[in-house]
């Protein structure tokens, strides 16, 4: 049965704990094509938590790469004809050698060409999908799963997460991925089982990248994960924590992005297990 907002449990700090214990541990190689625009903030953000970033896109180097990573990140935002190629190249290679790979629908909705590469790429296994409100309303609705459009302002959400719950739900059960919709508060779902991680601050929305960092992040907790739907759930809920914390100490867009690597950088699964009730 579909589970309404009220029901939904927040993800334990016992898993947040478990999860960044095992990628600490893991230290994931992660395959990242993703858009212009945040690339050494993505690299940086991985890097900070524990993760190895690489940053391989030449469609004749994907394949190869794809297959030595851990997982594969792939992230529509700046996408054209001879990236989207390469795309397709990384992700078959990903399938064929069991990469968990992640896509992160930027702007889908909004323009025609990326929606229909996205649309495609569902039906190549994700491993998880990461978007905001509109996005994953977007997606749902290119699959014919609901009414409701995305409308998306570029790349921002005009759409609360908790509005695109039941699509993430949907999409979630229509395409096998875990499906992740961030906002105010986070919904991570297979389809069956939910979680809310309800952390963060809505200045992450004034900062460009830290949703496309977050599911960077997705793809390093996915490596080699026993259980997808903690583990993707765990990444929302670290990169929303190190977001609460750098806002501590920082005054506006300009001084967050600093803390917040330092606040990924030191948090601690000891620490992390020490606010479980
Ligand atoms: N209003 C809010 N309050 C608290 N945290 C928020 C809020 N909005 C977004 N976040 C957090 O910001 C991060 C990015 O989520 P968001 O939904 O803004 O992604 P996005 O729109 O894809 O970002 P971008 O495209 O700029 O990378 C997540 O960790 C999310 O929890
Ligand atoms: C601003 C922007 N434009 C294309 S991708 C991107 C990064 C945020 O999604
Ligand atoms: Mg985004």
């Amino acid at each position: 049965m579909t589970q309404t907002t009220h029901t939904i449990p927040e993800l334990p700090f016992s898993i947040i704990a478990d999860e960044l214990e095992r990628l600490r541990v893991n230290t994931p190689l992660v395959h990242v094509m993703t858009n212009e625009v945040v690339q050494c903030f993505t690299a940086n953000t991985l890097l900070a938590i524990g993760a190895s970033p690489a940053m391989v896109v030449a469609r004749e180097e994907v394949a190869e790469f794809a297959t030595i990573a851990d997982a594969l990140l792939i992230n529509v935002g700046t996408v054209y004809a001879e990236r989207l190629v390469a795309m397709q190249i990384a992700i078959d290679a990903a399938n064929a050698a069991g990469t968990p790979w992640v896509l992160d629908p930027v702007a889908v909705g909004v323009l025609s060409y990326r929606t229909e590469a996205a649309r495609a790429m569902l039906a190549q296994r994700p491993a998880a999908i990461r978007g905001n409100g509109s996005e994953i309303l977007a997606l749902a609705n290119a699959l014919n799963l609901c009414d409701v459009t995305g409308a998306g302002k570029g790349v921002d959400s005009t759409m609360s997460s908790t509005s695109a719950l039941t699509a993430a739900q949907q999409l979630a059960a229509a395409t096998g991925a875990i499906v992740a919709v961030t906002g105010a508060t986070d919904y991570i779902t297979d389809g069956a089982q939910t979680w809310a991680v309800p952390w963060g601050h809505a200045i992450m929305t004034r900062v460009v990248g830290t949703g496309c960092a977050l599911s960077a992040v997705v793809a390093a907790f996915l490596a080699d994960a026993p259980n997808r739907l903690n583990a993707v759930a765990a990444a929302c809920a670290v990169m929303a924590i190190a977001g609460e914390r750098a806002m501590e100490c920082s005054d506006g867009p300009g001084t967050f992005v600093a803390p917040f690597l330092d606040a990924l950088h030191v948090i601690h699964p000891t620490q992390l297990r020490s606010y479980s009730v």
